[in-house]
């Protein structure tokens, strides 16, 4: 415990912030990184969280010393970090392919990355085996240390694997989808795991995924990345309540994407007015708005300002349910979520007709192009 205490301390002491400023990465003509700025704080737990090829991985490959942008700069507190050599950057790595040594045991790959240390920092061969033998009681490894890694479930390959990574005490912890080849349920149990060991060791660490659960579940502040830009960051509550682009709507959660019409001042949809438009200036053009199924308001007996709809089909999940509704006026299906129980009780049937109202609407205008402008969002609450 004095080691974790010693630990703590020089975290405290470096308060290491890093600033990401106006990165960019090309890769012949195409843009891995657009324009990256990011400053991660010290202790912070940040997800980087997008679809493939979002720059998730060219950002942490960044930050390891693996790889340089073409412009733009990450400093360290004060210190340029891209004119620090990779293994002198205090920074421990974990992939999601193990990349652990065959033909090591579980503590020869975690001694690893000390053995191949410059000399003048390599530990001593009793610290070195002390060190790993902390470590492999901090992944519950201890019982382990003799085997070959091939010897281990994957679960367990990925502890030895953040172990090694912890084994050079790293000021920043960097996981590229360190549980992606994993099963769902070792998944959810390894990540909570690791958000406690990341609080207990006081480290920062930047986790790429794509899995938005594990990033809202896990992360103080998630960056979710399109097309080699941050689109949004925040926390995950943030992210999810209030989320700034089209493409965050789209992307984290689920939703409902209806068009909307303005004229004459009112904003409306499927023919039904919900409220004033929003953007002034021209008087007549369209918008889009996004409705979280949570959002959408489903009764028995509809009233005038709802939109008639016809129950398609309820997809029970556990205590919750998924309703499928058309909705003639909008020429689209509209999902909504209720409670299984609600269900049960209202005795809600596939071809019985509802009313449908949204109650929070995300919305965005659209410009001659049908492009929208994320500036310009506005969230409607509709009676
Ligand atoms: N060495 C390279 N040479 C050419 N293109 C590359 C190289 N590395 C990455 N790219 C491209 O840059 C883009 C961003 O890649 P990156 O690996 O950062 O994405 P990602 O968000 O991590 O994706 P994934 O979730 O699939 O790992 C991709 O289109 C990729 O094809």
């Amino acid at each position: 415990m004095n080691w974790l205490r010693t630990r703590r301390a020089a975290i405290e002491k470096q308060r290491m912030t890093l600033e990401l400023s106006h990165l960019h990465r090309r890769y012949g003509g195409f843009a891995a990184l657009d324009d990256v700025s990011l400053r991660i704080e010290p202790g912070e737990f940040l997800a980087l969280l997008g679809p493939s090829g979002s720059g998730k991985t060219t950002l942490l490959r960044i930050l390891a010393g693996l790889d340089y942008p073409d412009s733009g700069s990450v400093r360290q507190n004060e210190r340029d970090l891209l004119a620090v050599d990779a293994r002198e950057r205090k920074v421990g790595l974990v992939f999601q392919h193990y990349a652990l040594f065959r033909h090591l045991t579980v503590s020869e790959n975690v001694a690893f990355g000390l053995r191949i240390r410059p000399r003048k920092s390599r530990p001593g061969r009793a610290e070195i085996n002390e060190r790993v033998q902390r470590l492999l009681e901090r992944v519950q490894l201890e019982d382990m240390a003799r085997r070959y890694t091939s010897q281990l479930s994957g679960g367990q390959r990925q502890r030895v694997a953040l172990a090694r990574a912890l084994a050079v005490e790293p000021d920043l912890l960097l996981l590229d989808e360190p549980f992606g080849a994993l099963d769902a349920q070792v998944r959810v149990a390894l990540r909570r795991w690791l958000r406690n060991l990341h609080e207990e060791l006081g480290l920062t660490s930047v986790f790429v995924t794509h899995d938005q659960e594990e990033a809202l579940e896990l992360a103080d502040r998630v960056a979710v990345m399109n097309r080699g830009r941050i689109e949004q960051i925040g926390t995950p509550e943030a992210i999810y309540q209030q989320p700034a682009t089209p493409f965050v709507c789209e992307f984290i959660g689920r939703t409902n994407r209806i068009p909307l019409q303005r004229a004459n001042g009112v904003l409306s949809g499927g023919q039904r007015p919900l409220g004033t438009d929003p953007w002034p200036g021209n008087a007549v053009g369209s918008a889009i708005g996004y409705v979280r199924p949570e959002h959408l308001l489903v009764s028995s007996t509809p009233s005038p300002g709802d939109w008639a709809a016809q129950l398609r089909h309820v997809y029970l999940a556990g205590g919750l349910a998924h309703l499928e509704l058309d909705v003639p006026a909008l020429g689209q299906v509209l999902e909504a979520d209720m409670s299984s129980a609600e269900v049960a009780e209202r005795g809600l049937q596939p071809g019985q007709s509802l009313g449908v109202r949204p109650r929070l609407i995300t919305a965005f205008p659209l410009d001659a192009q049908g492009e929208a402008d994320a500036a310009a969002r506005h969230v409607l609450h509709p009676g």
